[in-house]
């Protein structure tokens, strides 16, 4: 099982140098990154954006982007929608967000002729290495499913669990996160955890140990979990975090993102191809755990 990033960085060098389209790539962390995975031999980029501004961000960052292909287009819109299909027409392999935003990336994403799309549901999942957790965990989904409901959490989960396997924690512990850990008729999440806990047991949810609802102390300390006399093999030992809502998810990414000290790389699962999907102000270093971790999952597929 990877225990950090460092881990991922080291094992998908021996996966070979992958190709990443980025969309709207006039952007420093960006650049840095896909420069940094080249020098690392993880993977190579094609970058897809307006080209003078692209060399303008190379020029500030004094590096060297002559070996990179570049296509110019100044329309995000346009720029992100060429990227995609340069990954669906197979010319490259991952598609990764530069500085557009998520929502006009997605689109993109979901294009019905240009798209990745595989009549699944396509849900984020970031990684996070917290040093006070002393682990890996999951968190999903914090970016593209706004409001799921319940056969959509089942798939959200689902997802994240493959990329779970991938980082090699062969029977992910998931825990579905509400406000609460008993059921409350007037809380919907709780109603869904319990619904996505009783799937698992009956073998809807396979692959995986599901348990909810639980509050994320609980979910996260086994110290919380039996103060608050909860028994539960999730409890305190979660790799999975299942969150309600893209709010909720959303906050708990940018928290851990400022607060932790964390390491993190984010993609999408359920796409035809890897989607790589940061916020625009991630560090280089995260987007660049994101190609390493986008290249992982797709060896495991
Ligand atoms: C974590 C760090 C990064 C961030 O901080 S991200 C910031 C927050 N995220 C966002 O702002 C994006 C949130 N999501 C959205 O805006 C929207 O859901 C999104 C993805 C743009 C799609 O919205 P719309 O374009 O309005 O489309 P829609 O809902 O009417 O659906 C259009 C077609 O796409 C399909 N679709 C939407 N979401 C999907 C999904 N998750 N998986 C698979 N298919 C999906 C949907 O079924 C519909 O298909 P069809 O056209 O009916 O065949």
């Amino acid at each position: 099982m990877i225990k950090s990033f460092d881990e991922v960085l080291e094992k998908v060098r021996s996966n070979g140098i992958k190709k990443v389209a980025v969309a709207v790539a006039q952007d420093e962390p960006v650049l840095e990154a896909v420069y940094e995975a080249k020098k690392l031999g993880i993977a190579d980029a094609v970058l897809v954006g307006d080209k003078d501004k692209i060399l303008y961000c190379a020029k500030t960052l004094n590096i060297d982007v002559s070996d990179f292909e570049i296509i110019h287009e100044s329309n995000n819109q346009a720029a992100a929608l060429k990227a995609v299909e340069l990954v669906s027409s197979k010319k490259a392999d991952m598609v990764m967000k530069g500085l557009v935003d998520t929502a006009t990336f997605l689109r993109a994403v979901l294009d019905k002729e240009k798209g990745l799309r595989t009549g699944k549901i396509l849900s984020h999942v970031a990684v996070f290495d917290v040093p006070a957790l002393q682990r890996i965990i999951l968190v999903s989904d914090a970016a593209m499913n706004i409001a799921p409901d319940l056969m959509t959490k089942k798939q959200i989960l689902e997802n994240a669990v493959q990329v779970a396997k991938a980082i090699g924690i062969d029977t992910p512990k998931v825990a579905v996160v509400a406000a609460v850990e008993v059921v409350n008729p007037d809380m919907q999440p709780t109603l869904d955890a319990a619904a996505l806990s009783k799937m698992n047991d009956r073998g809807q949810i396979k692959g995986c140990i599901v348990d909810g609802p639980l509050a994320i102390d609980n979910a996260l300390s086994e110290e919380a979990a039996k103060h608050k006399g909860i028994v539960s093999i999730v409890a305190g030992k979660s790799d999975v975090i299942l969150v309600p809502n893209i709010e909720t998810g959303n906050v708990m990414y940018k928290t851990l993102t400022y607060t932790s000290n964390s390491k993190n790389g984010g993609i999408l699962s359920g796409a035809a191809a890897p989607v790589i999907l940061t916020s625009r102000a991630d560090s280089n270093e995260s987007k660049l755990y994101s190609i390493a971790l986008a290249s992982l999952v797709a060896a495991n597929k």
